[in-house]
């Protein structure tokens, strides 16, 4: 068993001391690394690079944190930052760093001399030898440049490796890939020293490469961060090999195919994937892998790698903080570290045979490569499109997401400085120069099903919110902002909310998160446009199973068509007999025993990690699993534990489904409650606006004498009682209980308490209130001002006296209120009467206040044509009906001010008590003759 040196692998401590290179002179102009380690260039996650560097190793910081495209490889001490979902919705640049190896013996002896060097941490030079001694200098730059004397510990930070690694445990792909002609020192930057790697007596070596390395940071790295994640980790190792992809953890998987997934992408199905819960095991896997690589010796190299390896870590992150936005959801992060092989030239390797015929095929691989490498170039830095040819190899297609996929990429381009290879170096810094412009869009990954459920989880929590504000607005009478700001605040909530954002890029809508993805379509009902939420609003999942299909075979938005599903997932028919489900009656009918009951079972059910034994092959279906994503081919008789999951998995949408669909009801009746109310408001407003204009035109005919004041006094009255006298059929009579149905209008919320009974019905549950006796025969207590226009002990000001009319008298009548039902127009006896008796207290104050309350009822409820405790009113029979769907809306709508529905579509009336208070007066001085009205007469 495989036992590498646990001290060395838990600090990245080497047993060979590392020496510092002479050319490592920290470069000027280089970032400082900030208080918390962090950076903060388009980059990825914040995180420190030192974490498992040797302590005696350079403290240089890269170059990739200079150019601010990676971190530092600084050994400053610093925090771990928490995993975060950070999600980089811009594009991001294939990073490129260039090591030269040092010139070996055999070039020397062939005449070669260096012609390339590293002349700054970001550039390079290649000195072109030319014809009679003259020579052409040309200069590159890249992201990080290292020369011969660079060790192999300080190429892992100085390329930002640590980062990346960082980068995969928060759920993002990251791909490393060594590319360079043969014998340039590939395969010794990816992985050391293979042949020794492989043996059985291997205990790691200062020739360590990026990958036994990276596994040493990867561990220690989950390890301190095992309090916010609960990491699980697989690897897989393949080698492309004349063509054909070999499984190097099982040697049995020859000539395996690619296909292509919708979901998954290319992938290879039947590739053995181990799960490495212990870093020994990993270990394990990279040595096996490495024994079974093909090698070959040739002139230029006497251990080149004969195939394109590819070693593939899988990291599945489940955050644990409950506070997190994507608390429970696993986030699917995956490094791959490529080792190409180097291309070569037949002349100088003097291949043959066999080895011809490999080199051929690397040739045309490398070929196709640059090839892509070159499309994506031109298309990334000029912004057309332009057909990228993954499909003519084997390698691009499985390369598809590190070159201008979602993959955070570093390319490692190996030069020799043997003057002897100028032209391959020259290629390949040519390449080099053109991947720099490749554009990536790295995303966190996620498992599409374990993301449905968490943004149906938030859709319930939306849902909620928006509950509680239509319950809170009605409440308030509509005093809210009204539909379209929700709507906008919602639409807000949801796009704030980081995985909507995540799993695609921002704006990639194949993400299953992002918002305008199908899953969502499927999801939510149409209501969204009527109600001003997007989203909002889901049918059961049990209804929709077609398109539920269709959602899951669109989940990522390919426009090729995915394998067929070995079984309808969504019939129930098929499936197996589910556990009762979860519903609000069963746990006593509250949302929150609901969400804290799903929340439970969800947690169990993706909170469990995948589990393999070390020697067993996967299905294609358990690679898509272990990738989070569904595959095809797939015999699930055979997996019970995945049938039990999928089924655990259905089952919970469903559940979330009813309940994001009882919620969408809710709003629904909350919705059309507060737009009644509005229509409420603004037809008792019209009405009064239409009795003022009956007021000014009868006002006219009596000054220009064709109306004598009691015919007009008379005509308002009778205006009065045809336009809202009548008594409604759902009011209640003087001394009968009020109803919670009853309606009122809410300007008659102005009265004092016991005798309003607006104000006192409404603390009263409906059916249960007190006899209606406010307002028979009764004087209102003038002297308490509890309107919400003057809160009790608050200064109130006496309004302009009313002057009565000279001469005129009070009938004693006019003392009481006008018996309960009766349809009167005494408006301006009421006010009258007020005056009067403000007048008599000598209490200006409280007359003037009863008068200003007084008027503002007479012109409230008499213009209305109803006593306000009879409950008559202008509105409209059929409006009963329509508010019996709503029944919460009923106690508040007697609370509510006629304020913000009203003022959202024509302006305040803010002079409104005074305007109807002299309208009042006007009223009261009918009948008085014109005399009353000297300006007017005489004008
Ligand atoms: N930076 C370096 N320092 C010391 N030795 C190196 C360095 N780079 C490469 N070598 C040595 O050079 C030889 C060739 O390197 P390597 O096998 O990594 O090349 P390669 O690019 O992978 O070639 P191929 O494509 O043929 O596999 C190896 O013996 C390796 O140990």
């Amino acid at each position: 068993m495989f036992a590498p040196p646990m001290s060395s692998i838990a600090t990245g401590m080497v047993p060979t001391p590392i020496s510092r290179g002479s050319s490592l002179t920290p470069l000027d102009g280089l970032r400082p690394v900030p208080a918390d380690g962090s950076f903060t260039g388009n980059c990825m996650i914040q995180t420190p690079a030192n974490r498992g560097r040797p302590a005696s190793s350079s403290t240089r910081p890269s170059p990739l944190a200079a150019s601010g495209r990676m971190g530092t490889a600084s050994s400053t001490s610093v925090a771990l930052p928490p995993v975060q979902a950070t999600n980089l919705s811009e594009a991001d640049n294939i990073k490129v760093a260039v090591r030269v190896r040092p010139l070996f013996p055999h070039e020397t002896e062939r005449g070669g001399t260096t012609v390339v060097q590293v002349s700054s941490n970001t550039t390079i030079k290649v000195v072109v030898p030319g014809p009679a001694g003259t020579s052409m200098q040309r200069d590159f730059a890249f992201h990080a440049c290292l020369g011969p004397d660079v060790n192999q510990a300080d190429v892992l930070h100085l390329c930002g490796v640590p980062q990346l690694l960082d980068a995969a445990l928060a759920g993002y792909n990251v791909t490393v890939f060594a590319y360079g002609q043969t014998g340039s020192g590939k395969t010794y930057t990816m992985s050391g020293r293979e042949e020794v790697i492989g043996s059985d007596s291997y205990l790691g070596d200062a020739h360590d490469g990026i990958i036994t390395r990276a596994i040493q940071h990867l561990f220690a790295a989950a390890e301190t961060r095992k309090a916010e994640a609960k990491f699980a980790v697989a690897a897989s190792y393949l080698e492309i090999y004349n063509e054909g992809i070999y499984d190097l953890l099982n040697l049995k998987a020859k000539n395996l195919p690619v296909k292509w997934d919708a979901a998954l992408g290319f992938f290879v199905p039947g590739l053995k994937q181990v799960t490495c819960n212990k870093i020994d095991t990993m270990m394990e896997v990279i040595r096996t892998g490495m024994k079974h690589r093909h090698v070959g010796s040739h002139e230029l190299n006497i251990e080149s790698s004969r195939s394109h390896s590819i070693m593939t870590i899988f990291v599945h992150a489940t955050p644990l903080d409950p506070s997190a936005a994507d608390f429970g959801t696993p986030r699917i992060g995956k490094i791959s570290f490529v080792d190409l092989a180097g291309s070569e030239r037949l002349k100088d390797t003097k291949s043959e045979g066999v080895m011809l015929k490999e080199t051929a095929n690397i040739n045309k691989s490398l070929f196709v490569l640059g090839k892509v490498i070159a499309a994506l170039a031109e298309r990334d830095s000029s912004g057309t499109s332009a057909h990228i040819p993954y499909r003519d190899s084997k390698l691009t297609k499985l390369l598809m997401d590190s070159l201008g996929g979602n993959a955070l990429a570093l390319m490692i381009a190996c030069c020799s400085p043997a003057s002897t290879a100028v032209e391959e170096t020259l290629s390949t810094l040519s390449y080099a120069t053109r991947a720099k412009n490749i554009q990536n869009r790295p995303t966190v990954q996620y498992d599409p099903k374990e993301a449905q459920i968490a943004n149906l989880r938030r859709e319930i929590e939306l849902l909620r919110q928006e509950n509680s504000y239509l319950r809170e607005q009605v409440r308030l009478g509509g005093s809210l902002p009204l539909g379209a700001d929700m709507g906008a605040s919602f639409q807000a909530a949801r796009s704030a909310w980081p995985l909507s954002s995540a799993g695609g890029g921002s704006g990639d809508t194949s993400s299953p998160l992002h918002p305008a993805h199908p899953v969502w379509a499927s999801l939510t009902s149409t209501d969204a446009a009527a109600s001003g939420v997007a989203g909002v609003g889901a049918a059961s999942i049990g209804s929709r199973d077609s398109s539920r299909d269709s959602t899951r075979d669109s989940s990522f938005g390919s426009s090729v068509a995915s394998p067929p599903m070995p079984f309808p997932i969504s019939s129930a028919a098929v499936l197996p007999p589910q556990p009762p489900r979860l519903t609000a009656s069963r746990i006593g009918a509250s949302s929150d025993g609901v969400r804290n009951a799903l929340i439970g079972a969800t947690a169990v059910t993706h909170l469990e990690p995948l589990r393999m034994s070390a020697d067993a092959t996967l299905t294609p279906h358990a690679v898509g699993a272990a990738r989070g994503r569904r595959s095809s081919h797939t015999d699930f008789g055979a997996d019970d534990d995945l049938m039990r999951r999928l089924m655990d998995t259905q089952n919970l949408l469903a559940r979330f489904s009813e309940e994001n669909g009882r919620l969408a009801k809710e709003n629904d009746r909350l919705r059309a409650g507060r737009q009644l109310l509005s229509q409420e408001h603004g037809e008792v407003l019209d009405e009064i606006e239409t009795l003022r204009g009956k007021l000014i035109q009868l006002e006219t005919a009596v000054l220009s004498g064709s109306q004598t004041p009691n015919a007009a006094k008379a005509a308002l009255q009778s205006a009065i009682a045809g336009s809202g006298g009548r008594p409604r059929a759902d009011s209640p009579a003087c001394g009968e209980t009020g109803s919670g149905t009853g309606v009122r209008s809410p300007l008659v919320n102005q009265n004092s308490s016991g005798h309003s009974s607006s104000a006192q019905d409404a603390e009263l549950p409906p059916g249960a209130g007190a006899p209606n006796t406010a307002g028979c025969g009764q004087q209102p207590p003038y002297d308490q001002v509890d309107s919400p226009y003057h809160p009790p002990g608050s200064a109130v000001q006496p309004p302009t006296p009313v002057p009565l009319p000279p001469g005129s008298t009070l009938h004693p009548q006019q003392t009481q209120n006008p018996p309960c039902g009766a349809v009167t127009a005494p408006g301006a006896a009421n006010v009258a009467n007020v005056v009067a008796v403000g007048s008599s207290s000598g209490n200006a104050n409280e007359a003037g206040v009863a008068a200003r309350r007084w008027t503002y009822r007479a012109s409230s409820t008499n213009q209305t044509g109803a006593h306000k405790t009879a409950g008559a009113n202008v509105r409209k029979p059929c409006e009963g009906a329509s508010r019996a769907a709503y029944p919460e809306a009923a106690p508040a709508r007697r609370n509510v001010q006629p304020v913000l529905p009203y003022q959202h579509q024509r302006p305040p009336p803010p002079p409104r008590g005074l305007r109807l208070m002299q309208l009042s007066n006007e009223l009261g001085t009918f009948g008085k003759g014109p005399a009353h009205y000297p300006a007017h007469a005489n004008g």
